[in-house]
């Protein structure tokens, strides 16, 4: 198999990237559509549920379904609920994660590293290998991979890694990676999330129930040993330890059901519906598991499961907003990455093209006295 071509390479050159660095912090996402029409979703979700470890059913059987039925009818209906949630800079998920890429390369400045940071999807655009080609080409040596999912999951953490590793298969020159596989129960992650709760009821007052909704998964995930499930509970927990909860004014359910097979329970809509019935007037609803707002939350949380609640007798629906670029999701991202950066010489100053040439000398004229 041809190996991607290596960048030119010479002896004492500096890396040729914005900063004088060899390390970067790729920050990867799951990926979005283009645009917010039929073709674009088609195209997206056309590599997104073909990935085997999003929909773990026999490849030849799901080929089918996928091409025969979900192609043609899932499109459309999806590029309208994207359109009701576009922002003028393009996909929320891609706009706040472009952020916090931008934001990072910021605060890790100010700490004193010397590290590029860029952001990839998953799915989409700018794609793993394309960002990993470019970081390449500035000279990168190292990577951090930063998957923004608190909680690990097979379907999104490890397929970020498949997407390094099937770069790393075609490349002839592999850089030193290192992978942050979760951070679900670490107390900056905790803390940032208390600390967004919390100024949601300094200014909105407080409801009856915290609603913690996470992602969902096939629930034969859970049985097949992924720890998705165990991990989002123990979010759960802690959030509500660090808020002071008591048992009965929180609760973890589980959003986006795919398909028809049972997932995590309890679903977040059906639950909402429960609640309402049965007096809980008003419910802050907050989605955890997810770095950025993105479709799963603004639309199918923040309209349709609010619309679900209120008209089940709801009286009040607050949706809290992602980390997205608030200070404390980047000071966590920060915090994250220098402590996997550790080891890596990022608080050194690459050493220029002229002060390589002059160690040299000197090494020469050492030796040449010696
Ligand atoms: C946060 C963790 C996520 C897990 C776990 C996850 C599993 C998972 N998702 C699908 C199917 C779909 N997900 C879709 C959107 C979507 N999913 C996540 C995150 C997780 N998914 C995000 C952040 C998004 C939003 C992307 C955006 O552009 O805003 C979609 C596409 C939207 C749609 O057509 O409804 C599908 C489909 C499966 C099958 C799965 C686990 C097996
Ligand atoms: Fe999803
Ligand atoms: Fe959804």
């Amino acid at each position: 198999m041809p190996f991607r071509p290596e960048p030119p390479f010479t002896h004492g050159a500096t890396p040729a990237g914005p900063i004088d660095t060899d390390t970067a912090v790729l920050l990867c996402n799951l990926g979005t559509p283009d645009a917010p029409t039929a073709p674009a979703l088609r195209r997206y979700l056309a590599q997104f549920l073909a990935d085997p470890r999003v929909v773990e059913i026999p490849r030849a059987v799901w080929m089918l379904i996928l091409h025969g039925i979900i192609l043609r009818v899932r499109p459309a209906k999806s590029a309208a609920k994207y359109a009701s949630v576009w922002m003028a800079e393009g996909s929320p998920l891609k706009v706040h994660t472009d952020r916090q890429a931008k934001l990072l390369q910021g605060v890790l400045g100010e700490r004193g590293h010397r590290v590029r940071v860029a952001y990839a999807m998953r799915y989409g655009s700018p794609a793993v290998a394309d960002q990993l080609d470019a970081l390449k080409r500035e000279g990168i040596r190292r990577v951090l991979v930063l998957p923004a999912y608190p909680q690990y999951s097979g379907a999104t953490t490890a397929s970020v890694i498949d997407a390094v590793a099937q770069w790393s298969l075609q490349t002839r020159h592999v850089p030193e990676w290192r992978f942050i596989n979760r951070y679900h129960d670490d107390p900056g992650y905790i803390q940032a999330l208390a600390t967004t709760v919390r100024e949601h009821w300094a200014r909105e007052g407080r409801g009856d129930r915290l609603v913690m909704s996470f992602h969902g998964m096939p629930e034969r995930t859970l049985k097949l040993g992924d720890p998705y499930h165990c991990e989002c509970l123990k979010t759960g927990r802690l959030l509500a330890e660090a808020l002071g909860l008591a048992a009965d004014q929180w609760q973890v359910t589980f959003q986006s059901r795919f398909g028809k097979a049972k997932w995590l329970e309890p679903y977040t809509e059906p639950m909402l519906i429960k609640l309402a019935r049965s007096g809980v007037k008003r419910v802050d609803l907050i989605c955890p598991g997810f770095a950025a707002d993105c479709l799963e939350t603004l639309e199918e949380i923040n309209q349709e499961a609010r619309a679900a609640y209120l008209k089940a007798g709801g009286e009040g629906f607050a949706y809290i907003p992602c980390l997205n670029d608030h200070p404390a999701s980047i000071r966590l991202l920060a915090d994250l990455a220098e402590r996997h950066l550790q080891g890596w010489p990022t608080r050194e100053a690459a050493p220029s093209a002229d002060s390589r040439a002059l160690q040299a000398r000197r090494a020469r004229d050492a030796g040449a006295a010696g």
